[in-house]
């Protein structure tokens, strides 16, 4: 895989921490190109893996699952992967590179969070994870995730080697700045589409997507030098 893939014609979409059959139906017209389940049990935003399953079988094709964990057990890894054959890992606890490794037992594709503060090497972090797929960047917040905290965006330099997932904070109105400034190969969003947690708000959604496609066309029209 490129090591970057920043020059990606287009930014792709997750939206994160579905609970609900209408905000995933919503989430896909929207445009979203994942879907991200909340498998831990401490977010407000959990659902079981049953009940994740039954809202991943109704992805069309090309619109994946994200199963979110934090500091997971193998067999509830396992557990998941079988449930859900498709389901994209994403580790956003304190696992360890070797932990991912074994936990997506060496071939299943994964994402690794950041949790993006001063002083942090994303780069030295960022090469550390070889394996990972991509490095989905979140703001340091209490709980592990999901806070709707921005964090600064020029903490994240140029040459990550992996492909980079701008999270943290993320809403239709700063997506399109957040998607210029730091031309991510995906936008991540939870909070900043919802009217209570684990509650989507179609329209936001709608608004959220619509932007990343705006954002899309003024990278496109400025690396063209218009
Ligand atoms: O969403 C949660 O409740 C959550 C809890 C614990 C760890 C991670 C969690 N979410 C992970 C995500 O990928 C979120 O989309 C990401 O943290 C951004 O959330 P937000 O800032 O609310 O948009």
């Amino acid at each position: 895989m490129p090591a970057t893939l920043s020059r990606a014609a287009r930014t792709r979409i997750k939206i994160c921490g579905l609970t609900r059959e209408a905000d995933v139906d919503a989430a896909v017209e929207a445009g979203a190109d994942a879907i991200g389940f909340v498998l831990w049990a401490g977010s407000a935003r959990h659902v079981t893996l049953a009940r994740a399953a039954e809202l991943a079988r109704r992805l069309p094709p090309f619109v994946m699952p994200v199963g979110l964990f934090v500091n997971a057990t193998q067999p509830e890894i396992d557990a998941a992967c079988t449930a859900i054959p498709n389901l994209l890992l994403q580790f956003h606890g304190d696992e360890t590179p070797a932990q991912c490794d074994a936990a997506s037992t060496g071939r299943r594709p994964y994402m690794r969070a950041a949790r993006m503060k001063p002083g942090f090497d994303l780069l030295d972090f960022a090469q550390s994870y070889p394996n990972a797929q991509a490095i989905l960047l979140d703001a340091h917040v209490d709980g592990y995730g999901g806070g709707g905290k921005v964090f600064d965006w020029s903490l994240v330099p140029s040459g990550v080697p992996r492909p980079v997932v701008l999270s943290g904070g993320l809403s239709p109105a700063n997506v399109i700045d957040g998607v210029l400034r730091v031309r991510p190969w995906a936008v991540d969003v939870s909070s900043g589409v919802e009217v209570g947690k684990g509650l989507k708000d179609p329209e936001l959604m709608r608004r959220f997507c619509e932007a990343v496609r705006e954002a899309d066309a003024r990278r496109a029209d400025a690396d063209r030098g218009e």
